[in-house]
């Protein structure tokens, strides 16, 4: 079996969705492991005013009413988390993502204190961080923040990311790969783009870049730039196409080298 039908076998990716069953599934498997773990009341998200982070949010205030419907306890609620670093650039993306979700609570919580902190307090002990690995700390803070809130909330941290990111390894170890649950797991990054549209998403937000925004050096940095290889592409290889055979060796070379990040802590 060649590599790209493995990694399509793993990630569980559809060559074609019908983003209607998709949204189902998402809103199911959300709903069923609330009700079958009592003790959990509510849902976590980071929106960032990013596509992913738009599309879950969404995804997690519609399961929840459900929820509240069925069950006609009021006690479960969606809670939107606010985290900027400072000041946000995309600010009014952020605002648009949450007038599209309507969350029952949206919480904002500053990461920029707590970063500076933690780099000062390393530069104490001798350890200088680059922009880069500060990049990372702050998704690692993000993450921290949201279990935070879980646990005084009885809150699941649900995750955003999907197969176009796990196959590249495009996201912060324990950081927004630190999660509870991820969703949309096996929908590459169109096949999001297409649930978002299903939902009346507004389009800016859908056809927006995608961006991690970790770097102060490099702010919104698209990620494309940094993978190398465009989402379309990376989307094409998941579905099962035939790709360019420069860029077929850029994913399959970001996927070997980014192995342990899809799996727990190596054993013996
Ligand atoms: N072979 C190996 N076996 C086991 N563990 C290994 C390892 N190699 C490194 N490691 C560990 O992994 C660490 C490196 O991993 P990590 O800290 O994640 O760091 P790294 O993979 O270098 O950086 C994360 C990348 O994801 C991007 N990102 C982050 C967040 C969000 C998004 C987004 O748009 O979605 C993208 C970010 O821009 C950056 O390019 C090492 O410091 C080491 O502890
Ligand atoms: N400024 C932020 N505020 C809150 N959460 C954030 C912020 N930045 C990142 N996150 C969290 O980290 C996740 C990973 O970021 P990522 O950039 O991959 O997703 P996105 O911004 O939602 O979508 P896109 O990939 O299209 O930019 C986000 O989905 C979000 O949950
Ligand atoms: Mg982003």
């Amino acid at each position: 079996m060649s590599l790209q039908k493995k990694i399509i076998k793993l990630l569980k990716v559809k060559p074609i969705i019908k983003p209607e069953i998709e949204i189902n599934n998402c809103i199911n498997f959300l709903k069923n492991y609330l009700l079958q773990h009592l003790n959990l009341k509510s849902l976590i998200v980071g929106i960032s005013g990013g596509q992913d982070s738009t599309l879950i949010g969404k995804l997690c205030q519609i399961t929840i009413e459900k929820i509240r419907s069925e069950t006609k306890d009021i006690n479960y609620q969606f809670i939107a988390l606010r985290l900027p670093y400072g000041i946000q650039y995309d600010e009014n993306d952020c605002k648009d993502a949450l007038n599209f979700i309507c969350p029952d609570c949206i919480l904002y919580v500053n990461i920029k204190d707590a970063v500076l902190s933690s780099e000062k307090s390393l530069k104490k002990s001798g350890i200088i961080i680059s922009d880069y690995i500060k990049g990372n700390e702050k998704a690692r803070e993000r993450m921290k923040v949201q279990y935070s809130i879980a646990a005084v909330k009885k809150g699941l941290v649900v995750g955003t990311g999907h197969a176009a990111e796990t196959i590249t390894g495009f996201f912060t170890k324990y950081g927004d790969g630190g999660t509870d649950i991820n969703p949309i797991a096996r929908l590459n990054k169109r096949q999001g783009r297409l649930l978002l549209k299903h939902l009346n998403c507004p389009k800016h937000l859908y056809f927006k870049k995608p961006m991690a925004d970790l770097e102060e050096k490099n702010p919104q940095k698209e990620d494309e730039s940094v993978l190398g290889v465009t989402y379309d592409i990376i989307d094409s290889y998941l579905e099962g196409k035939k790709i360019d055979i420069i860029s077929k060796k850029i994913i399959e070379r970001l996927y070997l080298n980014t192995s342990h990040k899809r799996h727990g802590p190596i054993t013996q």
